[in-house]
């Protein structure tokens, strides 16, 4: 298995992408106060999804919320789009400053406990565009995030996503690299996860 360094600018991935970590972004320990707000403010659901033509429910919480006007598909569910709210659209436009575009959605995910997980995928619905720009942020336990190579798939990226972190997925990542968030059983504690998309009608 293949571990690269973190630092805050450097590519975390050899070849085939780009992938950037920013550990403290949101400053030493923000944690609590963005984590129990969106705990609390943001309409969680189990959704079900598709796998094989079988029926089966999401092993966490999601939430959707952008620009209502576009409609947004994910894994066979056509989901509806909450309007911005104030501490998204904050959180929104730090991260924009960061990735240098502009997003139409955020998706939400709340993992309960190390129980909750999400099996590997790629972020490559044809909506979101040729080579899209992923804006990945962290609040509340640290979770291990794993890629791999979609071709050679012992070629293995991990990085730990700390509260408060910012993960940056962009270039040809989505066509090269797969990702997932393994469960954790020793994890007691929640973790949620805004992952920002820009949709391009
Ligand atoms: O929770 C994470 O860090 C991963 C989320 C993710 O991959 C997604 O929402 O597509
Ligand atoms: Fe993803």
């Amino acid at each position: 298995m293949n571990l690269f360094p973190i630092s805050s600018d450097q590519n975390l991935l050899p070849f085939d992408g780009e992938v950037f970590y920013y550990p403290d972004f949101f400053g030493e320990s923000p944690g609590m106060k963005f984590f129990e707000l969106l705990k609390n403010e943001i309409q969680w659901k189990q959704e079900p999804i598709w796998i094989f033509g079988k029926k089966v429910m999401q092993p966490r919480l999601t939430a959707l919320y952008g620009d209502p006007e576009i409609p947004y598909g994910y894994s066979g569910i056509q989901m509806e789009a909450y309007p911005w709210t104030g501490k998204l659209q904050e959180i929104k436009e730090r991260v924009e400053v960061q990735a240098g575009t502009h997003f139409t959605h955020v998706l939400l995910n709340y993992y309960r406990n190390g129980d909750d997980s999400m099996g590997w995928h790629r972020d490559n619905e044809k909506e979101l565009g040729i080579n899209p720009v992923i804006a990945s942020v962290s609040f509340g336990a640290e979770r291990e995030f794993q890629m791999r190579h979609y071709k050679q798939k012992n070629v293995k990226v991990n990085v730990h996503l700390k509260d408060g972190s910012l993960l940056l997925m962009q270039g040809s990542s989505q066509h090269h690299w797969e990702h997932q968030l393994p469960k954790r059983k020793k994890i007691s504690s929640g973790r949620i996860n805004l992952t920002f998309r820009r949709i391009i009608g």
